[in-house]
């Protein structure tokens, strides 16, 4: 473990009778970055992040929280939590719950520095039973952020947020991450990974499926999309060398190739008459579907 690892696992496996949730997957989260955990349902990603936290133990390997234990109190002093369900006091007010948690810790931040950071000043009178889910969740990520935390555990933190509140917390993430707060976040949304992540961790059936940047994952997938308008054939257009999928929709030719310019040559020539030409890289939604759909054919296949 050097010195800017603030918590790994080191080929863990976790099993639920006969079923593997995590099958010997290394992570790593480095100091000061945000990390996105992708993967579809059932991946291993919440697992994944209940032995960081030390709420569940690994049947094999190791897991270390600033290289120790994770049920250390030194370890866990040193991060916040947003967990998918938080069972908190209902008839405590928004502003005495933050007092409550903040007291848990040495050096919390300001209570309104907080309050404004999580955006629920509008809130502090208000018994946190009465809140929106949406108001709620805002609340949670105050009580995370509140120890001035080394390390934040979001776990699909932005749920049931409206437009404006998740741009509020996207910007509290980056202020942290500013501050050299390391993140770690699960989401289904890709945009939010796409906007936010240093570094994106995709997990398959408990295994990690791809693990660097945006840009690396998109290249995995170096698809390129193409749309135009066009009287040319989507089937005899499907059959040429290097297109991956042409299709007619909405009376446009979309066709996705890893070659873009021989392609385009090649519509250009077969029809003069083509037009409204646009040509796009896959976004990470593309890169994600097609290393899942990859595994899962290899797995089938096996
Ligand atoms: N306490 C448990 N008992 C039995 N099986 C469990 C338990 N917790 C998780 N699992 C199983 O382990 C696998 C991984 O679950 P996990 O919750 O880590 O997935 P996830 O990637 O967080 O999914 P989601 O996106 O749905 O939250 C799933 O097949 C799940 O059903």
């Amino acid at each position: 473990m050097n010195d800017t690892t603030v918590a790994r696992l080191v080929t863990a496996m976790k099993r639920y009778g006969p079923l593997t949730a995590l099958d010997g997957v290394d992570l790593t989260v480095r100091r000061g970055e945000l990390l996105a955990l992708l993967g579809p349902n059932g991946a291993g990603k919440s697992t994944s992040i209940s032995l960081l936290l030390g709420l569940i133990r690994p049947d094999a390997g190791r897991v270390e929280l600033f290289g120790l234990d994770p049920q250390r109190i030194e370890a866990r002093r040193r991060i916040g939590v947003m967990l998918q369900s938080a069972n908190l006091p209902a008839t405590l007010r928004v502003g005495e719950l933050l007092r409550l948690i903040m007291s848990y810790y040495p050096n919390p931040r300001g209570f309104d520095e907080t309050a404004a950071l999580a955006g629920v000043t509008d809130l502090l009178l208000r018994p946190y039973g009465k809140l929106s889910g949406g108001q709620q969740r805002r609340v949670q990520f105050a009580l995370a952020l509140c120890g001035r935390p080394e390390l934040l555990f979001l776990d699909e933190p932005t749920v049931g947020m409206d437009i404006d509140a998740r741009q509020k917390l996207w910007a509290a993430m980056r202020t942290l991450v500013a501050e050299g707060c390391a993140v770690v976040l699960t989401t289904h949304y890709l945009e939010e990974a796409e906007a936010l992540a240093q570094r994106v961790v995709v997990l398959g059936q408990g295994h990690v499926l791809s693990e660097g940047s945006v840009d690396d994952l998109r290249k995995r997938v170096a698809l390129t999309r193409i749309r135009c308008v066009s009287d040319l054939d989507a089937e005899a257009v499907a059959a040429w060398p290097d297109v991956t999928s042409a299709t007619r929709e909405d009376g446009h030719l979309r066709i996705a190739t890893a070659k873009t310019e021989a392609v385009v040559r090649r519509l250009l020539d077969a029809d003069p008459a083509l037009c409204e030409l646009e040509v796009q890289r896959a976004g990470l939604a593309e890169a994600f579907t097609e290393l899942t759909r990859e595994t899962a054919a290899e797995q089938e296949a096996a």
